[in-house]
């Protein structure tokens, strides 16, 4: 999905495997195994890494001199080897990309390896040009191998492309329709309570975390610091195996739990800014010398092996079920959950509605992975954002607190809340989880003529309203710079203030955003390529819910001399500033709530928004929590 190496040459280690990579795998295979050949490969792979490196320099330099690119303006490049990518490396705590767009027009051009240039693109009508048309502008290749080394395989939703990608996509949707959602929301709920207690336990005990004097927070009830990055992986790991494929990790009550230790393993690392792995985008024979990162090669060992147990254990039992039912027109017309969709696809007889056994396995890493990092992600920057924000907190809390955990029509009203959907809107705009994509131009045309709703001055003076690009150019999309432009949200647009979507302007419907006119879930177009977020409800749902369960009883703060840094590895993921060693993390301080008033009934649902006495709830017990799975709407 994403700019995993380039865009900030950034570090992600490659597998063997890619799309030209079999003949790879299979030496590097050989190398590890025949001490012979290996002593051959290190003697020629000198003059074979001359060669490649003379003629990939060549390649880059020629094709530098030839693209219509070069006439646009953009940062100067201080170093011709690395091009831009070392300032890059920083972009998500500088505030790069809008100094650069201020400086040089919403398309412009930055450099990588030995100079090349890449376009970035800020312009709402150029970014939905190369996404509405996504088959002519697929994921590299080098992006597609760094996603399917961390866990998405090669032919998952999120690394394939073309007509495989088109017929996935049709495949999979319906397990992302309104009632495919409302079906696991009993999940959500538990899965949020879960953690609730758990995070009510370490603050009565203060188990395992640093209590924190009420100096700290300058009040008077002490609280406890807890590192809500960690817990809430845990708890969106716990949610994706249940509501997508029925199985239990436990991992909220199993801290030991391997894959959720290797997930988090895998998404820790945060990008370094390494020259050979620039070197291995541009040359794949170099990926061969890549060590295998351990710790990706287990969780792929492991999701698999799961992959295959819950294969079986379904294809069994679809197989049951479609002899008991074999009255229907159609007897593999069971479930709609993810991987009965996946089941019925392998079993399918129809090439259109076929996914191979392999392709089912990526589809479950891809689903396992981009489920629940995404989410974490989202949830743990909104708590954050309420965190140093805590007049929004109380507000919000305030105002979750009218509705009634037994009321018939929570999840409707849950959904409908009008402010707890300012705070989600204004958490996912100014804190994007995936905060950048990458593609690149392959029209069939040979070029492509990129419309902008503005016009750019190139470095001749020449004023255009597009931007001529040729097959091979790589386009950047600054996901999370699109969506803090301060041409859409005014001057206010790097701080968290969830009000601006009560009122919003009517520029902002010029943003080409998927949901809610912001671009944390990209956007697509059926007939061209859809590469949007499939998960998008799912994730809507689930975080609102956990909002609603986790603010009820507990207060967030955040110690105020922390500085608070973003660092991306697929995901962006905070770090503490001054605790590096900590790697990534997110430590809360967190106290039960203090009691306030009775229990009221509100009187309609204008009361709910406008309530001005905060009440207090009970916690939702397990019955409460199992009806609300069956009234559930989305909206
Ligand atoms: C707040 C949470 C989430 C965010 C911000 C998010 C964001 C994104 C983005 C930006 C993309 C496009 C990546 C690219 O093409 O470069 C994407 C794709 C995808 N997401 Fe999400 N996502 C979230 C939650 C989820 C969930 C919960 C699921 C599944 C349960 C999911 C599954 C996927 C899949 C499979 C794709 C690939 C779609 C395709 O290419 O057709 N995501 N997501």
């Amino acid at each position: 999905m994403l700019d995993v190496v380039d865009v900030t040459g950034g570090a992600r280690n490659f597998t063997y495997a890619n799309d030209n990579g079999g003949a790879f795998a299979l030496l590097a295979w050989l190398v590890s195994f025949s001490p012979p050949l290996r002593t051959w490969v290190y003697i020629l792979s000198p003059i074979v890494l001359f060669l490649c490196a003379a003629s990939g320099l060549v390649r880059i330099i020629v094709r530098q001199q030839i693209s219509p690119l070069r006439r646009l303006r953009g940062p100067r490049s201080p170093s011709f080897f690395t091009g831009n990518l070392a300032a890059m490396h920083d972009q998500e705590n500088n505030n790069l990309i809008a100094t650069w767009e201020n400086e040089h027009g919403p398309a412009f051009i930055y450099h990588g390896l030995f100079g090349g240039a890449r376009l970035m693109i800020t312009d709402p009508r150029a970014v939905a040009h190369v996404l509405g048309n996504a088959y002519e502008y697929p994921k590299p290749d080098f992006v597609r191998d760094s996603l399917a080394s961390m866990a998405a395989g090669h032919d998952g939703l999120l690394t394939s492309e073309g007509e495989q990608h088109r017929r996935q996509r049709k495949i999979i949707s319906p397990a992302f329709s309104a009632a495919s959602i409302r079906a696991v929301m009993p999940i959500f709920w538990e899965k949020a309570s879960e953690l609730r207690d758990i995070w009510l336990r370490i603050v009565d005990d203060n188990e395992g975390a640093d209590p924190l004097p009420f100096s700290k927070r300058n009040d008077e009830q002490a609280c406890t610091r807890i590192d809500a990055l960690a817990w809430l992986g845990r708890a969106t790991l716990d949610v994706i195996g249940l509501a997508g494929f029925g199985y239990a990790f436990n991992s909220l009550t199993d801290e030991s739990n391997e894959l959720a230790l290797a997930f988090a393993a895998v998404f820790s690392t945060a990008r370094k800014f390494r020259v050979m792995t620039i070197l291995q985008a541009w040359f794949p024979i170099l990926r061969i010398f890549r060590e295998e990162n351990e710790v990706e090669a287990r969780t792929r060992a492991k999701i698999r092996d799961i992959g295959l147990g819950l294969i079986s254990e379904r294809k069994s039992a679809v197989i049951t079920e479609s002899f008991l039912a074999s009255s229907k027109t159609d007897p593999l017309d069971i479930g709609k959950d993810l991987l009965s969709v996946l089941i019925r696809s392998n079993l399918a007889t129809s090439p259109a509605q076929q996914m191979s056994s392999e392709e089912i396995l990526c589809q479950i890493s891809t689903f396992m992975a981009a489920g629940h990092e995404t989410t974490a992600s989202a949830l743990v920057w909104i708590l954050y954002g309420l965190a140093i924000h805590r007049d929004v907190q109380t507000r919000l809390r305030d105002s979750l607190k009218v509705l009634l955990p037994t009321s018939p029509n929570l999840n409707d009203e849950l959904q409908r809340h009008e402010y707890l959907d300012c705070v989600l809107r204004e958490g996912l705009r100014l804190y994007a989880p995936v905060s950048s994509t990458m593609r690149v131009c392959e029209s069939p045309s040979g070029w492509d003529e990129i419309p902008l709703s503005g016009s750019v001055t190139d470095k001749y003076g020449r004023v255009s309203t597009t931007v001529r690009v040729r097959r091979g150019d790589i386009v950047s999309i600054p996901i999370a710079a699109v969506n803090r432009r301060k041409e859409v949200w005014g001057d206010d647009a790097l701080e968290f203030k969830p009000e601006r979507w009560m009122n919003l302007p009517p520029s902002t419907n010029s943003i080409p955003g998927l949901w809610s006119n912001i671009l944390t879930f990209l956007n697509g177009n059926v007939v061209n390529g859809n590469r949007s977020c499939i998960g998008y409800k799912f994730a809507i749902t689930e975080i609102k819910v956990f909002l609603f369960v986790l603010l009820r009883d507990l207060d967030f703060g955040i110690d105020p001399s922390l500085v608070i840094e973003r660092k991306v590895n697929v995901v962006t993921r905070p770090c503490v500033k001054s605790e590096p060693e900590r790697g990534n993390q997110m430590p809360l301080l967190v106290r039960r709530v203090p009691d306030v008033l009775p229990l009221s009934p509100p009187a309609s649902p204008e009361c709910i928004r406008h309530e001005e006495n905060p009440v207090s709830l009970q916690p939702l017990t397990w019955p409460d929590i199992h009806k609300l799975g069956d009234v559930l709407t989305i909206h």
